[in-house]
Parts: C-alpha cells; structure tokens; sequence
C-alpha cells in the first residue's frame, strides 16, 4: 500500500504540492489526473523517493520511501522523458537492470522480446520515441515490480502496442498484486484500467473515487410522462442536473440503480432509460458540485 500524507513540496517559495493525502491499496491501479503544472510529475517523484517533500509523510508498507535502498528495488518509476545510457544496447541496458533488480525475470525478457519485435543489439537511443518507450516498458515490466509509478506513460505509443502494454500491466496487477499508479492529463486514457482516479490542480486533490463505486452510483435519467407529475418524483431523487427537452425531463440522478428506478416506475413514465455515463461526463457533475469546471483542467 501506498500512503501519502499532508505532503507539501515548494521550490524556493512556489508551493507545487499544497496538502496532499491518498492512499493507493496493493494491487490496484491509480490514474491521477491533472491539467499542465498541477503537480502531477511532483508527486509522482515524491512518491517515487525520488525527491523529498516538505513537509507530511510519503510511505510504502508504512516505511518511508525516501533514500529505502530496499524499497527502491521493488518500485519502478517510467518518468515522462526517458531516460536511458547513451550508446546502450537494449541488452546492455537490460543487464544494468538485471544488476539493480533482484526480481529480474530473463525468461519473460526473451518471451517479450517476441511480441515487440525489437532489435536487442540496438542502442536504444537510435530507436524512434514510440519504440524507445515500448523498451522502458519491457525492461520495468522484467524487473518485476511490486510498485510501478508511470508519468504520461502512453504517450507516442501506437495503439495495438498499448492495448499490449496495458493487458501486461493489468496482468501482474491481477497475479501477483503489482500497484500502479498512472498519470495523464486525459480521463479517457486511464479510465479503461484505473480502479481509483484522483484530480490534482494546483496542487491540491480535488476528488477521489474509486471507480466501480462512481460508476454504479450515478446515471443518466430520461423521463417523460403523460399527464404532469408532482413535485415529490423528483424531491424523492438525488439530483445532481436537471433539464427539460420537450415533454423530456433528462436527469443526472445519484443512487443505486434500483431504488432509483423503482421510485420513478411509482409516477407510471410513458419514456424511462437509464443509461450509464462515461467516467468524463460523472467527473463533470461531479467537479461542477465542488465548484470546478473539469473541462478547464483536463484534456
Ligand atoms: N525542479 C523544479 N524546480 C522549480 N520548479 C519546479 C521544479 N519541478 C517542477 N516545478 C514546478 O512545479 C509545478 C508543477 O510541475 P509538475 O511538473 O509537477 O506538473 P505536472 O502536473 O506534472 O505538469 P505537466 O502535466 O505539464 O507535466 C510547475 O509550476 C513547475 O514549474
């Protein structure tokens, strides 16, 4: 589990990380989302042990994570611009990270070799963006993580080889536990495997939510009914938006799916869908409450 606490960083006097709490469980996925500067690369650092904050506490298994040589062979962090030796061949660099990581797995580097199809003899940096970023995959993917904390990781990656990369990923999330946490500047990206999405701006988390929970307790309403209906339908709902298209009322309800749709069924509707909303539309609703515009700060 990864715990961060009242973390605040500054750089000279700019606060970056204002007060920042969450809690990351073992073996889940965590998206953090945030518009360009809100502090995402920061923390992803502090939580990397990378950087030290301020103030607050940054923990993995309830030890601090900065400068834990033991903890650091365990967690591995693919920044936005990669970094790799220059003149390295895949296979040069491959050793250095079989030397700095105990867990190395050679079998699955062979086996992964196959399917990206990427020259080892190679130095790295004469591959292109896209390949460069599918070889840092490959080597944190073999080094076996127990912690793998990614910066805008699918950036320039074409989209059959990171359909391929997230079903890895997703994979030693689901057999041995691996966590991750993920940034992105877009919902979209990450909402496909993120079991929890927090949004950072200006250095604060604005939400969290777990999204199984998110998913399953707001839809989409659309009702019409043949006579007026009284006031108590909708006094009866949890009404986070609400408009009027023609005799349509179309609605944004909160609650479980069947408590909703039983009290609505009472008022006898000639029109009554539920649908469900994608993760971007209940992020909207959802920011809106809390006095944000979420397209202002996302993609
Ligand atoms: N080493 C540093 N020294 C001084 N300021 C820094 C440093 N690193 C980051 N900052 C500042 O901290 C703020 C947050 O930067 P950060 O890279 O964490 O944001 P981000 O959310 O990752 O942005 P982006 O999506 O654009 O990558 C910015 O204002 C940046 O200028």
């Amino acid at each position: 589990m990864i715990q961060v606490q009242n973390v605040k960083k500054k750089f000279e006097k700019d606060i970056v990380l204002a007060d920042v709490s969450l809690k990351i469980e073992k073996g889940s996925i965590y998206g953090l989302l945030g518009s360009n500067g809100a502090g995402k690369t920061t923390l992803l650092k502090t939580i990397a042990g990378i950087i030290k904050q301020n103030n607050g506490a940054v923990e993995i298994e309830r030890k601090p994570v900065f400068e834990n040589i033991v903890l650091k062979e365990r967690l591995i962090f693919i920044p936005d611009a990669l970094f790799f030796f220059s003149h390295y061949t895949v296979n040069q660099m491959a050793s250095f990270y079989e030397n700095l990581y105990p867990n190395w797995n050679q079998e699955r580097f062979v086996q992964m070799q196959k399917l990206l199809k990427l020259d080892v003899t190679q130095k790295i940096q004469r591959f292109s963006k896209g390949m460069q970023r599918q070889v840092a995959f490959w080597l944190a993917l073999c080094a076996m993580p127990d912690y793998l904390i990614l910066d805008e990781p699918f950036d320039g990656l074409d989209p059959v080889i990171r359909r391929k990369i997230k079903s890895w990923i997703i994979q030693d999330v689901a057999e041995r536990e691996m966590t991750v946490l993920v940034s992105s500047h877009n919902l979209e990206e990450v909402e496909d495997i993120c079991d929890a999405v927090g949004i950072l701006h200006r250095g604060e988390l604005l939400v969290e939510k777990d999204l199984d929970d998110l998913k399953a307790d707001i839809h989409k309403v659309q009702i019409a009914f043949k006579n007026d209906v009284d006031d108590s339908l909708f006094e009866g709902l949890d009404i986070l938006y609400q408009e009027k298209r023609g005799s349509v009322f179309v609605c944004i309800v909160r609650g479980e799916y069947q408590q909703v749709e039983s009290h609505i069924n009472k008022y006898e509707p000639v029109v009554f869908d539920m649908l469900p909303l994608t993760l971007e539309e209940i992020f909207i609703y959802e920011m809106e409450g809390v006095g944000y515009a979420i397209e202002n700060i996302l993609l």
